[in-house]
């Protein structure tokens, strides 16, 4: 009987983009991902002798029944692979929960690619992430584990190379806001795609600091005036762009150097969490 323990990374748009809608609904999305490492759950899957997959996990809000993500990639691997499911599985949410850091659709990558290891890999990258699309939008990304400029509603997937080191301070809410509301109650009509990733990319190796952008951001702020004060908070403390991360609540904001994160961290009267990314 083997086991296996992964790190599942969250994630920040720096950009969102919503370009069109599809006729089931979802809509089509321009958007630069970063993962981030620095706020991650903990995935440990363990083959055990009863049939069936088990979840336990340490965060109340989270389900452990066939709603959680991590369920439905283990089945959805089980399906595919024609492998018997006898697994038990436990998380450790760090990640905020609802929170739009990508949390569930991180573990659920990881379940795949954790499972993929765990029987000597029968599902190339590709497949798992056609499987992993039907589950939820967001999850392809999470098999790139780098940068990565994401359109469609989530499955295709360009690699993107950042070269400066990124300083990032995120805030956390502990209530949740469902991605289907943001979406749902967003402005009306469709960017044309006016941000251009390539040029986007090249500003931000450039150290010219471009602002964030998120097409959600202005549904969300109405709705929940928190948002719009922190992240006017997060500016009046030095950093060079605030925004909300994807469908919300957690708010993000950059900051050029390692200095001036640390004195808002110090000096902002809200929990947060730095994150740095640091170029290669
Ligand atoms: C907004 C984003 C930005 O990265 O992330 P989060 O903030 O949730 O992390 C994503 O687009 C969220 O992706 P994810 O959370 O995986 O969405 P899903 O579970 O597939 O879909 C939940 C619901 O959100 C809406 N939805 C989601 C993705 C998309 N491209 N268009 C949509 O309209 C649909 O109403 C769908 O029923
Ligand atoms: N493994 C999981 N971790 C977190 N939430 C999960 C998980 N599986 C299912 N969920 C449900 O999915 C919803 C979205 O959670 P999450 O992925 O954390 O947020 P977001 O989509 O905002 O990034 C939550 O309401 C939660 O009940």
């Amino acid at each position: 009987m083997s086991s296996i323990t992964v790190s599942c990374p969250g994630k920040v748009n720096l950009f969102l983009d919503v370009v069109g809608k599809r006729q089931d609904g979802y809509h089509l999305i321009e958007s630069l991902f970063l993962p981030i490492t620095d706020i991650a759950d903990t995935l440990s899957i363990k083959q055990v002798d009863t049939e069936g997959i088990s979840i336990s996990c340490d965060h109340p809000d989270v389900p452990t029944d066939s709603k959680n993500l991590v369920y439905k990639a283990a089945q959805a691997f089980a399906d595919k692979t024609k492998i018997e499911a006898t697994w038990q599985i436990t998380l450790d949410k760090n990640i905020p929960v609802a929170g739009g850091m990508g949390g569930g659709s991180s573990n659920a990558a990881s379940t795949f690619m954790a499972l993929n290891q765990l029987y000597n890999h029968p599902l190339t990258k590709t497949e798992m992430q056609q499987l992993a699309i039907k589950i939820g939008a967001d999850i392809p990304f999470f098999f790139e584990k780098s940068p990565a400029f994401v359109q469609g509603i989530g499955e295709k997937i360009t690699p993107v190379k950042i070269e400066e080191s990124l300083f990032i301070l995120f805030v956390p809410f502990t209530f949740p806001i469902a991605a289907s509301w943001a979406y749902k109650n967003r402005q009306a009509g469709f960017s044309h795609g006016e941000i251009n990733c390539a040029e986007y990319t090249r500003k931000l190796n450039a150290n010219e600091s471009p602002d964030t952008y998120n097409d959600l951001a202005h549904a969300l702020t109405e709705k929940f005036p928190l948002l719009k004060q922190t992240c006017e908070e997060l500016l009046s403390l030095g950093a060079y762009s605030s925004n909300v991360s994807g469908s919300g609540p957690t708010c993000f904001a950059l900051f050029k150097d390692e200095e001036s994160l640390d004195l808002a961290h110090n000096k902002l009267k809200r929990p947060s969490i730095k994150a740095k990314l640091i170029s290669s």
